[in-house]
């Protein structure tokens, strides 16, 4: 049974898709509702409420996948989930319209008094000239973060007749064109705009891009909207310059502290609020709430998930062409492990053929994530593999090469340890499977799977001999055995395959004899 917590209100119309599903179990409860069961879960389903911190994900050791039912990732610990093997997805298109649309209704709120005057008719006054206003019309939006978002506003103002200023480090030109938007420098924007709203990510470089030392200089009057993150507008900067009435006003969405307590900015009249609204609408949660839950069924049923955080994105099609080398380059890593009990500094890898032609670093993850699994008491997979092989001092490479194999295809890895080196060579034979076709120098073919046994000896007569009746002697059936050799009478493997686990005391035995060199088993 698979055990998914949905921590937040979600549309419930988007999650039928996991509450229909067969061997699903689905808990809609908050985090603290289910301290004891934290364990169980293989998926949690959040919005922005749940802070999944490293706190959170050390009490879920079965933990999977985090699906966020939104955009912004700032409540979520990427790194701690990383570290942990975790995948982190979002819903980055979902909510898009009515953020934009949010912001917008914000804006033209804002510059005509719309909430203020509200209020005051509600409480019988009839004050027109307290509620003078200011035309859209012909004024600069300043967008800082032209992503979704951004763009989207950006459409809606042209067509209200606004010029459109953008600061945004990775914004291309062409698409700055596509929309008509000018392309600025940062103190450009705070200096050519009439209103300036933020649409980025809440990140180190975003975090009070707009404080005291920039809204100063913005131009006297300039209006400020924050419908991203709390933070990224400052709250005592914004403050400081409202006093000093250089910002005619501001509309808020989100807050550096939700709820906010105390918070001064709501005292000030020229001020308008929402309580993080902006993907507060029918269409948008049921989008956020449908992406979330089918990318985490996909996750959950092996198939390749298109919005990670933390992992390189597949399509479908691009993931069925990879699954047999990600497959095959886990067994890879793995034996690679097992016959190498040693300290490793460097692994390289490389590719040639129809392998080079695809997403190879997820491949590497994978090789990496066999190598390690092996060597570690903890949960590695492709998402914290580079993560966990840096920690412990590996450096890994990978490079596409001619391909000289002979194979269709064809993965090498060559790891650098204490003292020694291995080399591994694997290739997928459609409609035949994965085959190890080297060690070391020698070739060899064999399927790799089950209970092996590599020996590497002297090619004499009677070694095989000797090898198959301490076998026969133990009552152990060899189900496969492969032999390489490079010239008759110097160095040879075995590859041998069982169908239960040896006894180390085997190894032992066999390792005594004089013209064996070594004997390693390995278990995949
Ligand atoms: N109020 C609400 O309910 C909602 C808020 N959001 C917030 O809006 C943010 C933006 O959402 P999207 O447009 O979908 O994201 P996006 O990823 O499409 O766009 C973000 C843009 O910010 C730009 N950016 C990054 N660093 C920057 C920097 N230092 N200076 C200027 N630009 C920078 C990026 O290049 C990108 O174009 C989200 O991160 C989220 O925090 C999103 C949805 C709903
Ligand atoms: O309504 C929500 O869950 C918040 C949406 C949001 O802030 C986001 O998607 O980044």
């Amino acid at each position: 049974m698979i055990h998914v917590l949905v921590s937040d209100s979600m549309s419930s119309e988007g999650l039928q898709p996991i509450l229909n599903a067969p061997q699903i179990n689905v808990v809609q409860k908050k985090v603290e509702e289910v301290e004891e069961e934290l364990h169980l879960f293989d998926a949690i389903l959040v919005r922005s409420a749940t802070k999944v911190t490293e706190e959170l994900l050390k009490k879920m050791t079965n933990l999977k996948i985090v699906g966020r039912a939104g955009v912004g990732v700032d409540n979520i610990d990427i790194d701690a989930a990383t570290k942990y093997g975790v995948v982190v997805i979002n819903a980055p298109n979902g909510n898009t319209i009515s953020t934009a649309e949010h912001t917008f209704a914000m804006m033209a709120s804002l510059l005509r008094h719309i909430p203020q005057a509200s209020v005051s008719v509600k409480s019988n006054e009839w004050n027109r000239n307290a509620f003078v206003g200011t035309e859209l019309y012909g004024k600069s939006l300043g967008i800082i973060g032209f992503g979704r978002i951004g763009g989207e506003l950006a459409k809606r103002a042209r067509v209200f007749g606004m010029d459109v200023l953008v600061y945004d480090p990775f914004l291309t030109k062409d698409r700055a064109e596509k929309i008509g938007v000018k392309i600025c420098a940062f103190d450009e924007l705070l200096a050519g705009a009439d209103i300036i709203t933020v649409h980025t990510p809440l990140i180190k470089e975003t975090k009070g891009i707009l404080n005291k030392e920039s809204i100063a200089k913005a131009k006297k009057g300039v209006y400020l909207l924050n419908c991203a993150r709390g933070g990224i507008i400052d709250e005592e900067g914004l403050i400081y310059h409202l006093k000093n009435k250089h910002v005619a006003g501001a509309a808020l969405d989100v807050f550096e502290v939700e709820p906010p307590v105390n918070n001064k900015l709501l005292e000030f009249e020229n001020v308008i609020v929402t309580p993080h609204l902006g993907a507060s609408t029918k269409e948008a949660q049921l989008n956020v709430a449908a992406q979330v839950t089918q990318e985490v069924l996909n996750y959950l049923d092996g198939k390749p998930v298109t919005s990670s955080i933390n992992l390189p994105t597949l399509t479908k099609e691009l993931f069925d062409k990879i699954q047999p080398f990600y497959q095959l380059a886990k067994k890879m890593g793995n034996i690679v492990s097992q016959c190498m009990r040693v300290p490793v500094q460097e692994i390289a890898i490389q590719y040639e053929g129809t392998v080079a032609e695809l997403e190879t670093s997820f491949i590497t993850k994978a090789l990496l994530s066999g190598f390690l699994g092996a060597r570690v008491d903890i949960t590695v997979n492709e998402v914290n593999a580079g993560m966990i092989a840096k920690e412990r001092g590996i450096t890994f490479s990978e490079k596409i090469t001619e391909n000289k194999s002979g194979y269709e295809n064809c993965l090498e890895v060559k790891v650098f340890g204490d003292d020694q080196t291995f080399v591994l060579k694997g290739t997928h034979v459609p409609n035949y499977g994965e085959r190890i076709v080297g060690i070391n120098d020698f070739n060899i073919d064999f399927y790799p799977t089950g209970h092996l046994m590599y020996i590497q000896h002297q090619d004499k007569p009677g070694v095989i001999g000797r090898v198959g009746k301490v076998l026969g002697d133990h009552e152990i059936n060899i189900a496969t055995m492969q032999v390489g050799r490079k010239v008759k009478g110097g160095e040879a493997i075995m590859m041998l395959a069982f169908d239960r686990v040896l006894d180390p005391s085997l190894t032992k035995q066999l390792a005594s004899y004089e013209e064996i060199v070594s004997v390693k088993t390995i278990d995949l």
